[in-house]
């Protein structure tokens, strides 16, 4: 039957469709949070009017849009031109070839031989330990995606995490207290790093721009982010964008040594 044809499926229509859902899902992480949703979702009502009018017949009205959506893609290009940075960032930074993100693709094979090499519990302590005397923090954690373009911001160094380098670094006296830390493997290998602020309005007031930079940093890469906070002493864990629920030490601990495996 003719009219059944659009239902025969190809491989490559599948692949389409999947390629079609990761594009949207990555343009959407891209514009979340940020004014460009609104630009986005204006562009979705101009095409969907466009081609309404067309469909309608209305020549004069659907001339005039479909002239105004061909200059459209230059348009686009400006107006996104942060986001498509941001982008081809994303995509050029990840490292594929990465045991533990080349193992991660084959979830259902058995992960024994994956093991955490970051230090997790000496950074918990610390923490924990600046929560005591309210000494403001700011780690990142990098995961898959290399963070090498916003290391270039602050002061590289390789030196092994431990609980003593983490305090001295944020030690409130101590020139490298400003900004974050970022702990690749298991070496701090930046220090007064400045990241992007998250322009997320569900935000709470109470959080100010440490907060948002750990936000921001973990919107736009896969980074795992833990704050310390100045005023209140409270250890917030940040991942794709958002603060983390956990009940005790023990819990933050486990959770982000299952998220360095992920
Ligand atoms: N974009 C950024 N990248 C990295 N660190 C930042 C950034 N913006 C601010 N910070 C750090 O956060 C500190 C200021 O924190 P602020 O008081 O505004 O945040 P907060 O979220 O309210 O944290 P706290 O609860 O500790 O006060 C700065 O001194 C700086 O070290």
């Amino acid at each position: 039957m003719d009219f059944l044809n659009f239902l025969e499926f190809k491989i490559t229509d599948i692949l389409d469709i999947i390629l079609v859902a990761i594009l949207l899902y990555y343009i959407y992480k891209l514009v979340r949070g940020s004014v460009a949703i609104n630009i986005f979702i204006g562009i979705v009502i101009v095409w969907g009017f466009w081609k309404l009018t067309e469909l309608l017949g209305m020549e004069m009205i659907s001339s005039l849009v479909g002239a105004f959506m061909q200059v459209g893609l230059i348009a686009l290009i400006i107006v996104f031109q942060q986001e498509i940075r941001k982008f081809l960032l994303m995509i050029g930074s990840t490292n594929f070839a990465n045991k533990r993100n080349f193992i991660k693709h084959f979830k259902f094979l058995k992960q024994d031989g994956v093991t955490v090499s970051m230090d997790v519990d000496a950074i918990i302590s610390a923490c924990k330990k600046m929560s005591s005397t309210k000494t403001g923090a700011l780690i990142v954690l990098e995961r898959n995606n290399s963070l090498d373009y916003i290391k270039s911001s602050g002061d590289k160094m390789h030196i092994e995490v431990n609980k003593p380098i983490l305090e001295s670094i944020f030690y409130k006296n101590s020139p490298l207290h400003d900004g974050a830390a970022v702990i690749e493997n298991n070496y701090v290998v930046a220090t007064r790093v400045i990241l992007p602020v998250s322009n997320e309005r569900n935000i709470p007031l109470r959080f100010g721009l440490r907060h948002r930079a750990a936000v921001g940093i973990s919107e736009k890469t896969d980074a795992l982010a833990l704050v310390v906070s100045e005023e209140t002493g409270n250890i917030s864990y940040i991942k794709s964008g958002r603060f983390i629920d956990f009940g005790s030490m023990d819990e933050l601990s486990s959770i982000i040594k299952d998220d360095l495996i992920d």
